[in-house]
């Protein structure tokens, strides 16, 4: 039988590829759902349908996949735009606000995604809230030596804050800067500007997963009637 999120994430990661044309710069996400856009833009390439695309990855994940995919990679050090970026999100709000980093790839995420002059995002419709923080724990990306007193300076702002752990690691996930990851329960995130803002300015963090006003549009698989459909705000 098949699997009705997966469904999901592959249908509407192959219509926002579809969306890419020839000629341009593309910001490649990470995550499941991203990586399905990979492959579709892949695909697209090798059957001719578009042509001279190359793309900047946000991760060690999306790198890979995308040299699978054969696609051309640049630095952010050869390029001065991005014409459109494609990633995931772990929650999207009616504001098109974002929590990221469920992969601790948010911070290379915000640097590429941010750059975009068009960021699109994809989603299985779970991943839609009224208030970021509803369901999600928000990731924070710190430097090892300042994790004990962020952690302590992050309970001061009401979230309940653990280090992320690796699945098959012993010890903690490092990220691919080199960093560890909290991941922090806030009972819903009232202001997520301010929190964005008032996260990133604790010394020792590098980047937290709440993207405000970065995102253009939020394409969202679901499943209706038992067919996949997408809608998108
Ligand atoms: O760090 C990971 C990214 O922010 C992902 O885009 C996010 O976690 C969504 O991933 P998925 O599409 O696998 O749910």
């Amino acid at each position: 039988m098949s699997d009705p999120v997966k469904t999901m994430k592959q249908e509407v990661g192959r219509a926002a590829a579809a969306r890419v044309k020839s000629d341009s710069i593309v910001g490649l996400g990470s995550g499941s759902t991203a990586a399905y856009a990979i492959e579709y833009i892949g695909d697209r390439l090798a059957k001719g349908e578009i042509k001279n695309v190359v793309g900047v990855p946000t991760s060690f994940q999306s790198e890979v996949l995308a040299k699978q995919f054969n696609i051309p990679l640049v630095t952010l050090d050869a390029i001065d735009h991005i014409d459109v970026a494609i990633d995931g999100a772990d929650e999207v709000d009616p504001d098109k606000n974002l929590i990221k980093g469920g992969g601790a790839a948010h911070t290379r995420e915000k640097v590429v995604d941010s750059l975009a002059k068009e960021f699109i995002v994809v989603v299985d419709e779970g991943k839609l809230v009224d208030k970021l923080g509803s369901t999600f724990l928000l990731p924070v990306e710190v430097i090892p030596m300042a994790v004990a007193p962020v952690m302590r300076s992050l309970a001061k702002l009401g979230g309940k804050p653990e280090l992320r752990m690796g699945v098959k690691k012993a010890g903690p996930v490092v990220t691919d800067q080199g960093n560890l990851v909290i991941d922090v329960k806030f009972d819903h995130i009232k202001n997520p500007a301010e929190m964005e803002k008032e996260i990133n300015n604790l010394p020792g963090v590098l980047e937290n997963g709440i993207f405000v006003g970065v995102a253009d549009i939020i394409m969202v698989g679901k499943i209706v009637d038992g067919k996949p459909e997408i809608v998108e705000f």
